[in-house]
């Protein structure tokens, strides 16, 4: 049993051996596995610990990434808003202090907004902080600093006068607590009423006054028809009302009337131009108000609270001061012109209007900013213009010029313009020398016709012979007046006239034949000229002017269109004073005979300066008509010259013909001299003027001699005949050394183009050493025809002359002779040879020379002085069939030279004029001016 138990024990050792074995293997595998998860975990560990670094590298990374490019995006939007807030503040209204100056917004430009301040965002410009104000809202202060809302306060302001024209903000102060301490720098304003303080009881009374105004702006300015003061500036480019700036700053609790008031004003004033900067008193919160709150740390707006503003320092206290007494200045010495383009039509609609029926024209703005036209027509048919001196006739009569010339073509309307004073201004209508261009519709321009009344009447008799013309032509038509002439003769040029006449009183100064004829010819035109679209416009600077007027009732009752200027006296009616407050560059326009309920106060702009003025003139002149010819210039202070006048140049030999003249010369041409009185006009431009383009010189009718320029609408020579007939001599008369050489020397050198060479003598003798020069200028110039005389051969001359003349032989060759100062040689010519003196010759000369071609042109230095050469006071004159009186008075020129009723003639003698009578001819002396020397 041994065994058996042994070997249950081995089984049971082997089994346990086994298990043994097995469990150490288990075991081994158990340890190696525990070693590798061990490893395993360990690895893990190891790499677990290095994660975190890595992602929170790659997180730092990419928050740097983002930090890079929000900042970089924050600087360009910075740099972009700072841009814009530049452009939208310009000048004035965004720059620095240093540096700052007022740039008054121009024509239809926004103010915009202002900058009060700055927004700092780190890392970039700094960005203006803008706040809506004029045209566009209120602006409502609160916040602890109060220096600071009192720099945003100055800040606004400042901004808002530099950015208007001076004058066109209006800034009323309501200061209770300070009395107007804070805004004391802007006391200069108020001396020219830009600036008004309102006590502390007074706040109601001005919401009152605001709410009026913008009432009033929205009942008459803005009328319905736009919605803001903005809308029609943009629309018109015309600001007719400024804009009125209300500063409140704090005091007692509103009263319910005032209240009510001030929200009213913050509801409607913007659209008005009221603007209101508070500050200690609640605004209502409407969509104009704008609100800033300034604290410690900087402002905040309520456009963008979340921005941080850093308010700019106030405005340097002399900034403020210097800028608001330059801008009162500016307004205490007038408003600025308007331009005068406002009163010119578009381009494409330049001479586009009909004048058939009238003459429409603005000449400015009226209060509201709405145009003031001027109209001649039917009614009112004739103008008057008052002011004094300085005033802006002139000026406004460019504007008025200006206007119509741009609204009606050259066949639609002609201007005749007189200046009275001395001034060139109007010649710029006329070619000159400097500036080719001329206005197409002027056909006559004098100017520095002062002492040259008659050139007045020429001008009147020329006017009084259209209305003539034009009334015939109705008449042939069966019509009576112009627009309905027009209809019936569609092809016909009739032109309205506008005649003006600066210093009109001129014309009727003095009781003399001038005057008289002016008076009749002016009030005949004033009743006539009315249906026959020829209208006056009159202009004085003196009341005596206008008084001038007063005695003719008929005449002024035809003016019934009246243009006031500034202080003007007599031109409105009796009781009619707003001439007298009415500022500078205005004028009342009034088309109801000068009665108050007539009253139309219109700004005038400034057209009369050069560049101005000849922009337009340069627009209308490219577009004339082809065949358009200057005006005529008729300057009182010119000399003409011979080699210029048309009837000089067109002078021939006999039997050459004379070539046609039509275009010669601005005002249509030269007339042929025909030795007619200045009683005879004719029209200067048009197909019925006298004188035939084929005339010969010369001929049966004898040559002639020019004298000088008439003083009329054209510039025409004055002519003596010279035909075989008694008396064909000329006597001039005077002391004037120069008048009388240039008569003489003019007289001379268009005869001597009337004769071939060699075929007329020309004998000289110059008495006068003062006259030596000229004389000899002239011999020179008449080469072998002249002979030379003096004092010691003229006995010769007069002889040998005298002799020649013999009694019924034919007549020799033309002689003239040319004898200057002749009285000098009494001495000589006293002295009897053979029984008969030198004076005996000449008198034998002069009486029959002519009828034998030999005439005497002579020079005596007094009608005394030539009576005696003649024989005595009681020895006849008709010898002298013509004469040229310079510095002799017209009662010296009694009937024995100057036949007619009433002694002699109305002459006044003055430098470089004279008075030409042609018995043969003339009825009435006739004035002219003498040529200067020949070139
Ligand atoms: N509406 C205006 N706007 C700006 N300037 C003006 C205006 N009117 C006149 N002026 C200026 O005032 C000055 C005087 O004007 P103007 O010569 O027209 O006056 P006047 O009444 O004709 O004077 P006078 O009778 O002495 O000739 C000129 O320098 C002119 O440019």
């Amino acid at each position: 049993m041994p065994d058996v138990r042994t070997q249950l024990v081995d089984r049971v050792r082997t089994m346990l051996s086994h298990a043994l074995g097995a469990s150490r293997s288990r075991l081994a595998a158990a340890r190696t596995e525990l070693g590798s998860a061990e490893e395993r975990l360990r690895r893990i560990r190891d790499a677990a610990t290095r994660v975190p670094a890595r992602v929170g590298a790659e997180r730092d990374r990419r928050i740097a990434d983002l930090a890079d490019r929000y900042g970089a995006e924050i600087t360009r939007l910075a740099a972009r808003a700072a841009d814009a807030a530049t452009r939208e503040a310009p000048g004035a209204a965004g720059t620095d202090w240093q540096g700052w100056r007022p740039t008054p917004v121009v024509r239809g430009e926004a103010p915009g907004p202002l900058r009060i301040g700055t927004v700092h965002l780190p890392g970039s410009v700094p960005v203006p902080a803008l706040v809506p104000l004029l045209d566009a809202g209120h602006v409502h202060l609160s916040g602890a600093d109060r220096a600071g809302s009192d720099a945003v306060v100055a800040a606004l302001l400042l901004r808002s006068l530099g950015r208007a024209d001076p004058g066109s903000v209006r800034l009323v102060g309501y200061d209770p607590e300070h009395l107007g301490g804070g805004l004391a720098g802007f006391a200069p304003l108020s001396t020219a009423g830009l600036l008004t303080f309102v006590g502390p009881g007074g706040l109601a009374r001005l919401l009152d006054d605001l709410v009026d105004q913008i009432r009033r702006i929205n009942e008459t300015v803005l009328a319905g028809e736009y919605a803001s003061l903005r809308e029609l500036a943009a629309a018109t480019g015309r600001r007719p009302e400024p804009w009125r700036v209300a500063v409140l700053l704090g005091g007692d609790e509103l009263s319910r009337h005032e209240r009510g008031q001030l929200d009213r004003v913050a509801r409607t004033g913007a659209a008005c131009g009221v603007h209101l900067v508070v500050r200690g008193i609640a605004l209502p919160d409407e969509p104009d108000v704008h609100r800033a709150v300034v604290d410690g740390d900087g402002a905040r707006l309520d456009t963008c609270p979340d921005l941080l503003v850093r308010p700019d320092p106030a405005p340097p206290a002399h900034l403020v001061t210097e800028t608001c007494r330059e801008v009162a200045t500016r307004v205490n010495a007038g408003p600025p012109p308007t331009p005068f383009t406002d009163l010119l039509p578009p381009l494409d609609e330049m001479w586009r209007e009909d004048s058939a029926v009238s003459l429409v024209a603005p000449i400015g703005d009226g209060p509201q900013g709405r145009p003031v036209t001027l109209t001649l027509g039917d009614y009112p048919p004739h103008a008057l213009i008052g002011g004094p001196s300085g005033t802006g006739k002139t000026n406004l009569i460019f504007a008025w010029i200006g206007s119509l010339a741009s609204r009606y073509s050259p066949a639609e309307l002609e201007f005749y313009l007189l200046d009275f004073k001395e001034g060139v201004s109007f010649a710029r209508f006329a070619q000159g020398r400097r500036d080719p261009s001329w206005l197409p519709h002027m056909r006559l321009v004098g100017i520095n016709v002062n002492t040259d009344r008659e050139f007045g009447l020429a001008l009147l008799r020329f006017l009084a012979e259209e209305l003539r013309r034009r009334a015939d032509a109705a008449k042939r038509h069966e019509v009576t007046k112009l627009s309905e002439l027009r209809a019936v003769d569609p092809t016909g040029r009739w032109p309205r006239i506008v005649a003006v006449v600066d210093e009109f009183q001129m014309l009727l100064a003095g009781r003399d034949a001038v005057a008289r004829e002016a008076a009749d010819l002016l009030e005949d035109l004033a009743r006539r000229g009315r249906s026959q679209g020829i209208h006056l416009v009159l202009a004085s600077q003196d009341v005596r002017g206008i008084e001038a007027l007063w005695g003719r009732p008929a005449l002024v009752a035809q003016f019934t269109l009246r243009i006031a200027l500034p202080k003007a006296l007599r031109i409105l009616a009796e009781r009619n004073d707003a001439a007298q407050v009415l500022p500078r560059h205005h004028a009342i326009v009034n088309a109801e005979s000068g009665m108050a309920e007539g009253n139309q106060v219109a700004r005038i702009p400034a057209a009369s300066d050069w560049g101005t003025w000849s922009d337009l003139q340069h627009r209308l002149w490219r577009m004339r008509p082809p065949d358009a010819a200057p005006a005529r210039l008729f300057d009182g202070d010119a000399i003409p010259r011979l080699d210029e006048a048309p009837d000089f140049v067109a002078l021939r030999p006999a039997g050459e013909p004379v070539p046609a003249r039509a275009g010669d010369r601005a005002a249509g041409g030269a007339i042929w001299p025909e030795g007619v009185g200045p009683e005879h006009t004719a029209p200067p431009t048009g197909a019925d003027r006298p004188g035939g383009p084929e005339r010969t010189t010369g001929g049966a009718r004898g040559p002639v001699a020019l004298l000088g320029e008439i003083i009329d609408v054209q510039a025409r020579s004055a002519g003596l005949r010279l035909p075989r007939a008694p008396g064909r001599n000329l006597a001039v008369l005077g002391t004037g050394v120069d008048e009388a050489c240039a008569v003489l020397d003019a007289a001379a050198r268009s005869l001597r183009r009337q004769h071939r060479p060699g075929t007329a003598r020309f004998s000289i003798a110059c008495l006068d050493p003062d006259a030596d020069t000229a004389a000899r200028a002239l011999y020179e110039a008449l080469g072998t025809d002249a002979a030379w005389y003096s004092e010691d051969d003229i006995g010769e001359l007069m002889a040998e002359t005298a002799n020649g003349l013999g009694s019924g032989s034919a007549p020799g060759e033309p002689h003239y002779l040319l004898l200057y100062a002749v009285d000098a040689a009494a001495g000589q010519l006293g002295t009897s040879v053979g029984g008969r003196s030198g004076l005996d010759h000449l008198r034998h000369v002069l009486h029959n020379g002519p009828e034998r071609r030999t005439h005497t042109l002579a020079w005596w230095r007094g009608v005394a002085r030539m009576r005696v050469d003649l024989g005595g006071p009681a020895s006849r004159t008709d010898q002298i069939g013509a004469w040229v009186a310079l510095d002799v008075q017209g009662a010296e020129l009694t009937s024995a030279l100057y036949p007619g009723a009433g002694g002699g003639p109305d002459w006044y003698p003055r430098p470089w004029r004279g008075l030409f009578f042609d018995r043969s001819v003339h009825r009435t002396g006739q004035v002219i001016i003498p040529y200067g020397p020949s070139r």
